[in-house]
């Protein structure tokens, strides 16, 4: 039985919060200047509103895409923000994604899918209605210079939604410089961020800019901001708060102009409590949130990623694969992917290393499956014989040709990646994930 959700309307904002003490809503649809009426300040109406909201979802409503509304009714606490007009099954839709990502029934919503769900967006592909939100909320931020800070599990997309950012902005000639905060021994970071002068300390035999100067004018972008060093989250608020910097070892300060995205994997309302994350840093970085959604929890993606990388790989093996079975297609659907895409492509990848072409069936997925044993365990078919000879793994070979990048721009990693068309971030990432196989192997 569908259930028409009972809608309730306040003309002014006196009147909703007289309504709001009296009754309980799951969804408060506030329109920003109707709220006049309750606020001395621009941005106190919606403040009072979320205060009597007890547990409601709050959706602010402005006319306009102005993107200083939207920062002050997330600033004051609302959970999603909407410019009118909006088409109703728009509006619908973004209410159902707000609902599930805060554990309410999509229902609440009506769900009602997107009559042209976009395929992929700026390096994304998807078309469920999660990532179609995604998009969407990409597209609204990313003419702005306010921070953005991104969370979702590992492997949900964190490096990509940056980048996105970067490439659908107005930054986008410029330049986007990605620092990875759990990658990157402590006491480098701050030289790594802010730059070092000549003579700082042992080995400074030259000025070295940061990554704050290098990406002047365009995006800086700190992964895994939850592993930064406490002493250096003072250093940058300061920056966030002047717009400067200094090197290492130097006294002056140079101006800075850069739109900071952040990102992590952890719960940083959790590491505020713990008091490994300064509240003060968190709030100004905390602008305009965006939550990349686990893979199973868009289950409709599995199949198109899967297709997507299993094309991209074939190719550049030179293989031709014939697709899914449906035994296989249902497997990867039903599978819970812990990390999410990247696992997801991690699978693909070995498949198509592995096996010369046809369908992909489950005696195949399972025998590429070595990370999440999440299949059931089924025998390897015997490698053919052609393809017998000794063959590194493939975490030493990528090592390999990243090293030898890095080596041929003299340890400098920004550059290295950006001749492989990777982020920096993935070198630092993946430099860890070598050490962690070394020290286990
Ligand atoms: N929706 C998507 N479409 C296509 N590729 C994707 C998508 N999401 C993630 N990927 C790919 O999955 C891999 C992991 O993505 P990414 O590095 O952005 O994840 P992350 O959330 O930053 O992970 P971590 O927290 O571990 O750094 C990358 O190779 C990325 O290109």
């Amino acid at each position: 039985m569908l259930c028409t959700p009972a809608v309730t309307l306040a003309k002014s904002g006196r009147e909703a919060l007289d309504m709001l003490r009296a009754n309980r809503f799951d969804i408060i649809l506030a329109d920003m200047p109707s709220l006049n009426d309750i606020a001395e300040r621009d941005d106190e109406g919606m403040g009072r509103v979320v205060r009597h909201a007890e547990g409601a979802l709050v959706v602010a409503m402005a006319g306009g895409a102005s993107v200083t509304a939207a920062v002050s009714a997330m600033r004051s606490g609302a959970h999603d923000y909407v410019t009118k007009p909006i088409a109703g099954p728009t509006l619908a839709t973004r209410i159902g994604e707000l609902a599930q990502r805060h554990g309410r029934p999509r229902s609440l919503g009506l769900d009602t899918s997107l009559p042209q769900a976009v395929p992929d967006f700026a390096g994304f592909v998807g078309a469920s209605n999660a990532m179609q939100f995604i998009y969407e909320q990409i597209g609204r931020v990313a003419t702005s210079s306010a921070p953005v800070f991104i969370t979702g599990e590992s492997g949900t997309g964190k490096d990509v939604c940056a980048e996105a950012l970067h490439s659908q902005g107005p930054r986008s000639g410029k330049r986007f410089v990605a620092i990875n905060c759990a990658a990157i021994p402590r006491d480098l970071m701050e030289s790594e961020l802010f730059g070092v002068a000549r003579g700082a300390f042992t080995g400074a035999h030259e000025d070295r800019k940061g990554a704050a100067e290098l990406a002047d004018g365009g995006t800086l972008f700190l992964d895994e901001i939850g592993e930064m060093d406490l002493s250096l989250q003072s250093k940058l608020l300061r920056f966030l708060q002047t717009g400067t910097i200094s090197r290492v070892g130097e006294a002056s300060m140079r101006k800075v102009d850069v739109r900071v995205i952040c990102a992590t994997n952890r719960n940083p309302l959790q590491m505020i409590t713990e008091r490994k994350f300064r509240e003060d840093l968190f709030y100004r970085l905390h602008v305009l949130p965006i939550h990349l959604p686990p893979l199973r929890q868009r289950p409709t993606d599995i199949m198109v990623l899967a297709r997507h990388f299993l094309e991209r790989y074939a190719r550049e093996e030179h293989k031709a694969f014939g697709g899914f079975s449906n035994e296989a297609s249902q497997q990867l659907t039903a599978a819970d992917w812990p990390g999410n895409v990247r696992q997801l492509q991690n699978l693909v990848r070995r498949i198509v290393v592995m096996f010369d072409g046809g369908e992909i069936d489950i005696g195949m997925l399972n025998a590429a499956d070595i990370e999440s044993q999440a299949f059931a365990p089924v025998e390897a078919p015997a490698p053919r014989a052609e393809t017998r000879r000794a063959i590194l793994p493939m975490w030493q070979q990528e090592q390999k040709i990243i090293e030898d990048a890095i080596a041929a721009f003299s340890g400098n990693i920004s550059m290295a990646a950006a001749a492989l068309e990777i982020s920096p971030s993935t070198i630092y990432r993946k430099r860890q994930s070598w050490a962690e196989m070394q020290k286990a192997g």
